[in-house]
Parts: structure tokens; C-alpha cells; sequence
């Protein structure tokens, strides 16, 4: 027995990571760069990224388990009804939802967590963990450019774009309700802000003290893309172009 047990009634947590890990949520319109940003923001982390369930059918090149797990309508509503996802939603005609245990786990064990996922999925994940969830709303330069993009991927009908395109304007009209803003117009200065954020909400675990100088920069800059930096003004202007 070592000192340390004979001093300690309670064996000491050394096997336990210091920290939980951060659970950040990215939402914004279809095709304005979620899985694009999130592939370079996250490449050589140590993130668990969420994989969603959904109703949708495989596009050619999308992998079972990697990027969706691909069920029923009636698989989804039993996992629904037993309260396994963190949230779910309908989206132009689909089921979409983030399963629960994995991402406990995760952040049980220290590790950050993503979810790439639609604006009303965000809105619950807010409405049940507050401020616990880190949320990133990604906003178009405009809706003209979001269209091109929708059309140049070119994974959807006319019809579903333009379904994907009307849902847009209601959510980039939610954007203030997200901790933070990050516009990708520019892929590598978003990603730089993306990774900012993730530095700023860790060092703000710890007291200002302990901040390294890269952790003062960070909160600098992830203080530059708060939501309240917002004003009507710009979300119209981006709905209206
Ligand atoms: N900053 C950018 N500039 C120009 N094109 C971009 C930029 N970011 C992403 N794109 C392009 O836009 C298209 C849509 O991107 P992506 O599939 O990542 O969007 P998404 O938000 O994940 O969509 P969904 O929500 O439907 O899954 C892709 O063809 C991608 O290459
Ligand atoms: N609420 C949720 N939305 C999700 C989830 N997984 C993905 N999504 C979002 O759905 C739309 C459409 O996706 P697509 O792959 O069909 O283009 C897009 O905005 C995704 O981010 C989820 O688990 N919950």
C-alpha cells in the first residue's frame, strides 16, 4: 500500500482525464460548407465526430456508419420513442438525429465532441444542455452564393434545392441564437475562427492565469465572432442577396 492510499480513504482519480470534454455544435443552411469546414477544422484532432442517423438514402460514396447510419422510418421511431437521440428533426422530408450514448461517453472521457447538424436540432441541443453546448452557426456570404453552391455539389433535384434554399432564409434568420458566427466565405479563415473557438472554450476552463500567450489570442479572436457582433441589418442583407 502506498502513502498515498494510507492519506486517501478514496483511492485518487489519476486514471480520470482532468477535464470533460467540449461538445460543439456547428448548424447553419444546406451547403454552406458544415462537412467541408468540419473535415479541415478537425483534421489530425483528436475529436469524436457525432454520426448522425437518418432516413435519407445513401448518396453514391456515402458510407454506412461513416457518414450516416441509414435506417428505416420505423427503426428511427423506435430509437426515438426510447429517448436515444440528443436530438432529432425533420428536414425537406427526412429524419435526422444525433444518437446519445456515444457522445456521453466521449465527453465522459475527456474527449471533445462535434455535431454537424440543422438549425432546429441546434435549437434543441441548446434547449437541453444551455450552456454546456458550444454553438456555431455557419453563415453564407449570401443566398445566391449558398445556391451556387447547393447546385454545384449537385447531390439534390432543382426541387429539393430549392426546398433546402426556402428553409435557409428562416434559419440564417436564427443565426443570433448561436454563441458564435462564423461566415464561410473564405474556407481558411473560417476554419482559422473554428479552431479559435475550440482554443478559447477550453482556456476559459481554466482561470485567465493559466492562459498560454496563443490562448490570449484565441479568446481575442473568438470574441470577434460572437453572435451579439450581429445586427439585423447584416442577417437581412445576407437573406437579400
Ligand atoms: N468557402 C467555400 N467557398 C466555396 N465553396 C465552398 C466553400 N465551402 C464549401 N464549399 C462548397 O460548397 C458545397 C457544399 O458544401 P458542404 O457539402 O460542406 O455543405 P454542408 O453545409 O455540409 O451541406 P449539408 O448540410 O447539406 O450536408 C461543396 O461543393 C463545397 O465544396
Ligand atoms: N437535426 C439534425 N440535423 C442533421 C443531423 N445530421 C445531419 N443533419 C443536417 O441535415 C441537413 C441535411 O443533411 P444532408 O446530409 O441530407 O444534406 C444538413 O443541414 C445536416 O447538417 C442530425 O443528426 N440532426
Amino acid at each position: 500500500m502506498t502513502f498515498d492510499q494510507v492519506d486517501s480513504p478514496v483511492p485518487l482519480p489519476t486514471d480520470r482525464p482532468a477535464r470533460r470534454g467540449l461538445l460543439i455544435v456547428i448548424t447553419g443552411a444546406s451547403g454552406v460548407g458544415k462537412g467541408t469546414l468540419r473535415e479541415r477544422w478537425l483534421a489530425g484532432q483528436n475529436v469524436f465526430y457525432s454520426t448522425s442517423w437518418t432516413t435519407r438514402g445513401a448518396r453514391p460514396g456515402e458510407q454506412e456508419g461513416v457518414d450516416y447510419v441509414f435506417v428505416s422510418p420505423e427503426v428511427f421511431a423506435e430509437k426515438a420513442q426510447a429517448d436515444g437521440f440528443l436530438e432529432h428533426a425533420t428536414f425537406v422530408g427526412h429524419h435526422y438525429g444525433t444518437p446519445i450514448e456515444p457522445i456521453e461517453a466521449a465527453l465522459a472521457r475527456g474527449q471533445d465532441v462535434v455535431l454537424e447538424i440543422e438549425v432546429e436540432g441546434a435549437m434543441q441541443v441548446k434547449a437541453r444542455l444551455g450552456e454546456e453546448a458550444i454553438l456555431v452557426f455557419i453563415m453564407p456570404p449570401s443566398l445566391t452564393e449558398l445556391r451556387r453552391r447547393l447546385e454545384g455539389r449537385a447531390t439534390e433535384t432543382p426541387e429539393r434545392i430549392e426546398k433546402r434554399l426556402l428553409r435557409a432564409r428562416d434559419e440564417i434568420m436564427h443565426a443570433h441564437a448561436f454563441r458564435y458566427v462564423v461566415v464561410n466565405d473564405d474556407l481558411s479563415r473560417a476554419v482559422e475562427e473554428l479552431l479559435a473557438v475550440q482554443r478559447a472554450e477550453r482556456a476559459a476552463q481554466l482561470p485567465p492565469q493559466a492562459w498560454s500567450a496563443e490562448d490570449h489570442a484565441a479568446v481575442a479572436a473568438a470574441a470577434q465572432v460572437r453572435s451579439d457582433h450581429l445586427s439585423p441589418e447584416q442577417l437581412a442583407r445576407v437573406v437579400e442577396s
